[in-house]
């Protein structure tokens, strides 16, 4: 198998059709033109699949873009798994260790997996990575994280952006990094798997609080008060679960907190514009056609915050406004009358 002798693989599976699992595999196709390397993905509905193989376009997520030919489709997760030496996983944070129960005997032995999730499972408040280790019974050098300032609909349109792949293993991140380096995506390895998904599942959450700012129309004193000491609590948990200070303020932290908490294309930070416009939860999960992980997973990095002994009061504030207990409004007063300290604690 490659992973073994270092080849690079001659099929790659993306586990998720949704906007970035196609993107990534426009990322994947782009990369392998002219190599014979096949990329296939697996997505739930027939008509998505369809579109990919007929038309080489998935109009329900990225209506404007031209995938490549060398990416196939398929709802068939065991004809996709068949072979495939790196496995990509983009499905929604909280349903992946269930999906894993059902695919775990259809992995190719030596096969790499790729999480490019960011979301951290509610009640147990595992990172993906953990969860795809227990699921799949792999060794840490055989999963690998992507993460960065990594917006889907700017990648498909190929507009440059940098990303992070990590894994324990170097050899693997580089091996990984070398399938997934078209012309528009540059990929830098790390050995910081831990940074780099707290980076990624935090910015969520932040973005979220950010995006209430904006629904409340307060300007760029504020947003960049919430992004900065957003970034200075998510690297606390960090370095609290072994994670490195140099990752936080890396691509992976705050490229992608900048990233998400700027741009309207980030699904979080729309999230919370919504909630800062005033509708409810409920209304605003009504509207949300994919993923915000932040909703979710916030809560399970409030818990896993409060386990470690790490203070998180943004993302306590935000927990408080999803599950009822905060308005929008109470947010800036709680947190300016948090009593002083030095910036640096
Ligand atoms: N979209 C982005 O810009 C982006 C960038 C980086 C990382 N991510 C992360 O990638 C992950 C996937 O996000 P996305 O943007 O592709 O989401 P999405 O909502 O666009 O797509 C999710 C995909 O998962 C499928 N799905 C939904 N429920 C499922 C279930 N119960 N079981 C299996 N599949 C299910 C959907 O059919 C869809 O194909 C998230 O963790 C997100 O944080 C997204
Ligand atoms: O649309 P969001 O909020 O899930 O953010 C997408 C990516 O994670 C940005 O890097």
């Amino acid at each position: 198998m490659s992973f073994v002798d270092g080849l690079a693989p001659a099929k790659v599976a993306v586990l998720g059709a949704g906007s970035w699992g196609t993107t990534f595999a426009k990322v994947l196709g782009d990369a392998a033109e002219g190599t014979g390397r096949s990329i296939v993905l697996w997505g739930r509905r027939q008509e998505v699949v369809d579109q990919i193989n007929n038309h080489h376009r998935n109009p329900r997520y990225l209506s404007t873009t031209a995938l490549p030919v060398n990416i196939t489709a398929s709802t068939d997760v065991r004809e996709v798994l068949a072979r495939a030496e790196l496995v990509v996983l983009a499905v929604p944070a909280q349903t992946l260790r269930e999906q894993l129960r059902g695919w775990a005997g259809l992995l190719a032995p030596d096969a790499v997996v790729v999480s490019l999730m960011k979301g951290l499972e509610l009640g147990t408040d595992q990172r993906m990575s953990q969860v795809i280790e227990q699921e799949l019974n792999l060794t840490p050098d055989r999963v690998v994280v992507v993460s960065g300032p990594n917006l889907a609909m700017e990648i498909a349109r190929q507009e440059p952006t940098a990303s992070v792949v990590a894994c324990a293993a170097e050899s693997t991140a580089k091996w990984v990094a070398e399938v997934c380096t078209p012309a528009y995506f540059r990929p830098y390895t790390n050995d910081d798997v831990v940074g780099v998904e707290i980076g990624g599942i935090v910015k969520n959450v932040i973005a979220l609080c950010v995006g209430i700012c904006e629904g409340q129309k307060v300007g760029d004193n504020t947003k960049a008060s919430v992004i900065t000491r957003g970034l200075a609590e998510t690297t606390r948990l960090a370095l609290a679960l072994g994670g490195k200070a140099e990752t936080l303020s890396g691509l992976a932290g705050l490229g992608d907190l900048v990233a998400t908490c700027s741009s309207s294309l980030s699904r979080n930070h729309t999230a919370g514009r919504m909630l800062g416009e005033g509708l409810t939860l409920e209304e605003v999960n009504n509207r949300m056609t994919q993923t915000a992980e932040g909703i979710k997973s916030g809560r399970a990095v409030k818990d896993l915050a409060a386990k470690m002994g790490v203070e998180m009061p943004i993302t306590n504030a935000v927990v408080g406004v999803l599950e009822g207990k905060l308005t929008v409004d109470d947010l800036g007063p709680l947190l300016l009358a948090r009593q002083l300290k030095s910036e640096g604690d």
